[in-house]
């Protein structure tokens, strides 16, 4: 144990961003995992229900106590799900604590539009006004030093990082994107329910959540603060046979005759300097096994001059950059750390 290092705590260590957090935290040079946390396994080896962890995690699942968590931790990762988050994060706050929160209860700065789409309770007055939308290629800056950040969710890490540049750029019209969104079965977390029984999901393909995905309004409250006028997107998701992984396809018009090397150089130099989104090459398109178990992000494009139309393709793991490895990088910008610490693995190939 090296005291200069930041000592951490997962609550939701039982679920799947809880142990992805854990794969990452346990390589990090400047953090310690002090605490591993769950509600209804308290006590309990972490190792009874996922061996792989054995001799890497040690210590028992601890219950979940805010001022007992502030005496020992720094920084607490809430891998919780939506409505737990909203009334847990403002105790451990209040308890001094830093906090990363996985799930959506925090991205959404109009609690009315919370409850619209989640349609659970909003948290208190005041904590989403704190809170820092941590889609650290864009507003990284903001998070370092921060009590609290709201940790993006996974179709929108893919979808806006997919699209900010070009609407930035005043390159496409805000009101023609179109946003085909398709993950594989872990983006549902571990509880288990018919939908994703494998019987169900094996060599099957879904549609769900048409026009009602509770990340719409996450997509489109970013989307029209980087256009600066109010933006609506069509938004479908798809549940397809994988374990890990989210594409998504993104259509829009094009306002000028704007072309794929046109579009790359634009890319390349809005993501200067951010390791995790790679701009592919013109004609080659990014799969989602390309970025399997990384934080990156990668992206291709096409300008169909027949249409007019731009399509574009973004590729990430949900539980990586859609997850724990963007909230690893939002604990680094936090820490003033290098922003790649701990999250310099390869993709996991084949
Ligand atoms: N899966 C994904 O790809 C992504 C998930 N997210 C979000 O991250 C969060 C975690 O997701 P994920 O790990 O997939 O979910 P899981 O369902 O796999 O795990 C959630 C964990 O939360 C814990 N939990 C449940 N109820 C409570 C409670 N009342 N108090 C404290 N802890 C509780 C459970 O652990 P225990 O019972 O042991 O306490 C459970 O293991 C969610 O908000 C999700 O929406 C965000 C981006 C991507
Ligand atoms: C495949 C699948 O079911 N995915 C989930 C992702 C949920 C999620 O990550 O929730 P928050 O980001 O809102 O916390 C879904 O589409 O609802």
């Amino acid at each position: 144990m090296n005291g200069e290092k930041v000592k951490v705590a997962i609550v939701g260590s039982t679920g799947y961003g809880g142990v992805e957090l854990i794969r990452f935290l346990w390589g990090h040079p400047h953090a310690e995992i002090v605490s591993v946390i769950s509600v209804s396994s308290a006590g309990e080896p972490l190792t009874d229900g996922f061996p792989h962890l054995s001799e890497i995690i040690v210590q028992p699942l601890d219950g979940l106590n805010p001022e007992e968590l502030a005496a020992k931790v720094d920084v607490v990762f809430t891998a919780t799900p939506s409505g737990v988050s909203a009334k847990l994060v403002p105790q451990l706050l209040e308890a001094g604590l830093k906090v990363i929160d996985l799930s959506g209860d925090f991205r959404l700065k109009d609690g009315s539009e919370y409850e619209a789409w989640y349609k659970h309770e909003a948290p208190a007055a005041g904590f989403l006004e704190e809170a820092v939308y941590g889609l650290a290629e864009i507003y990284g800056d903001e998070v370092k030093g921060k009590e609290l950040v709201s940790n993006p969710g996974c179709y929108p890490t893919a979808t806006l990082l997919g699209l900010i540049p070009a609407l930035s750029a005043g390159w496409i019209d805000p009101a023609s994107i179109i946003i085909d969104a398709k993950s594989g079965v872990s983006g549902a977390g571990r509880g288990m329910n018919l939908t994703n029984h494998y019987a169900e999901i094996n060599e099957n393909m879904k549609v769900y959540k048409v026009n009602k995905h509770q990340h719409i309004p996450e997509i489109e409250q970013t989307l029209g603060h980087i256009a600066g006028e109010p933006v609506t997107v069509t938004f479908t998701t798809h549940l397809v046979p994988m374990t890990r992984g989210i594409m998504c396809t993104m259509y829009a018009q094009l306002k000028g005759a704007y072309t794929e090397e046109d579009l790359i150089q634009l890319y390349r130099q809005y993501y200067e300097g951010r390791p995790f989104v790679r701009i592919r090459d013109n004609g080659k398109w990014p799969a989602t096994k390309e970025v399997f178990g990384s934080n990156y992000c990668d992206i291709g494009f096409a300008a169909d001059e027949r249409t007019g139309r731009l399509t574009i393709v973004s590729v990430i793991d949900n539980l990586v950059k859609g997850a724990a490895g963007q909230a690893i990088q939002n604990l680094n910008l936090m820490m003033g750390w290098e922003e790649t610490t701990g999250l310099k693995l390869t993709p996991v190939y084949p």
